[in-house]
């Protein structure tokens, strides 16, 4: 399997990240990259490959020009009104306040931030569009006639919405990924997202579409981030109703639990019989992932990979999260092993 990659993820050099009521050093940091490389080589997974570059216009299919536009230039502007610090939101929409955006550089990331742990520093957006291109090189493999590639993207994605960002996730790679199969001849696709973390932006973005189904397995909302989406009786809406199918899980889920609800996730993708998969791969399923309580072993993601490879579709891999570092390349690699059969 070939796996695209950019050295230009290191441009997201977050040093704060808001946790426990302290700035702590990111979990998601750069190094996690280095340990899936250094895995991929090992293994000898298959050629690892730079993205080409595919300009704005299909991250502007996906998400808001003004949203983009913010993205673009915030860190700028966070700096010229003065602040020391990395950019956090800090102030919020909330309930029965108005949802206009804010003049100042400082109202208008609480406009678009889900959550505060998520900074925005100088090239944040460099890396953000590099991933994005990443995905993109994958889904044009994918397309060309590959099996399967992976699109080793970071930042992650699934969080971000078409003018949202947070956990992490600024522009959302498997949605843009997506939305250039349904804009270069594929009807349908299905979007698999296995990650501990509900793909919140994924969902918000294809809720009201039947041309991309949206499948996830996640921690129960009422105890995981992003806690306000990922619920089972979300389902989608209008034309869409139907091609959403959340499948929550509490605390503790082991592989038994968890591989009976992909069973049933792949049911669904088998249902609607897409031209092809893309797969949001996390690994924060891990027992030990430092930010979740799934408890999932290393041994499981090689037969997640079986189980999802039995699907038999062109099937593009896009990284998502996963803190335990360590491990990370182990876990991450034996998905990619295991759908590939050995
Ligand atoms: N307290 C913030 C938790 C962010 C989770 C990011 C993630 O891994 N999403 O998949
Ligand atoms: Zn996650």
């Amino acid at each position: 399997m070939e796996t695209i990659y950019s050295e230009n993820h290191k441009l997201r050099d977050a040093q704060t990240e808001l946790y426990g009521g302290q700035l702590v050093y990111p979990f998601e940091r750069p190094s996690r990259l280095d340990y899936i490389h250094e895995r991929l080589t090992e293994v000898g997974l298959g050629p690892i490959s730079a993205p080409d570059s595919f300009g704005m216009a299909p991250i502007l299919a996906v998400h808001d020009f003004a949203y983009v536009a913010f993205l673009q230039s915030a860190w700028d502007r966070w700096q010229a009104a003065g602040f020391e610090g990395e950019a956090i939101a800090n102030a919020w929409p909330a309930r029965r306040m108005v949802q206009t955006c804010p003049t100042h550089i400082d109202g208008q990331l609480g406009y678009y931030a889900l959550a505060a742990e998520t900074s925005i520093t100088q090239g944040t957006w460099q890396a953000a569009l590099s991933s994005a291109h990443v995905a993109l090189t994958g889904a044009e493999r994918v397309r060309a006639g590959a099996q399967s590639c992976f699109a080793l993207c970071r930042p992650p994605g699934h969080h971000a919405a078409k003018d949202l960002y947070g956990g992490y996730c600024f522009l959302n790679n498997s949605a843009i990924a997506a939305q250039h199969f349904r804009d270069n001849g594929m009807a349908r696709v299905a979007i698999l997202d296995v990650d501990f973390h509900h793909g919140n932006g994924t969902q918000d973005i294809f809720y009201d579409r039947e041309d991309v189904l949206f499948v996830s397995l996640h921690g129960a909302p009422e105890y995981a981030f992003p806690y306000f989406l990922g619920y089972a009786n979300e389902t989608g809406t209008g034309a869409g109703e139907g091609f959403t199918l959340n499948l929550p899980m509490p605390p503790g889920t082991g592989f038994d639990i968890w591989r009976t609800a992909l069973a049933t996730a792949l049911e669904r993708v088998a249902e609607y019989a897409p031209d092809a998969l893309i797969v949001s791969l996390g690994v924060d399923s891990f027992e030990t992932d430092p930010i979740s309580f799934f408890k999932l072993t290393s041994s499981d993601f090689t037969i997640m990979g079986a189980d999802i490879a039995a699907a038999g579709l062109p099937t593009l891999f896009v990284m998502e999260g996963g803190y335990d570092i360590a491990e990370i390349g182990i876990n991450t690699v034996n998905v990619l092993e295991g759908f590939q059969g050995h």
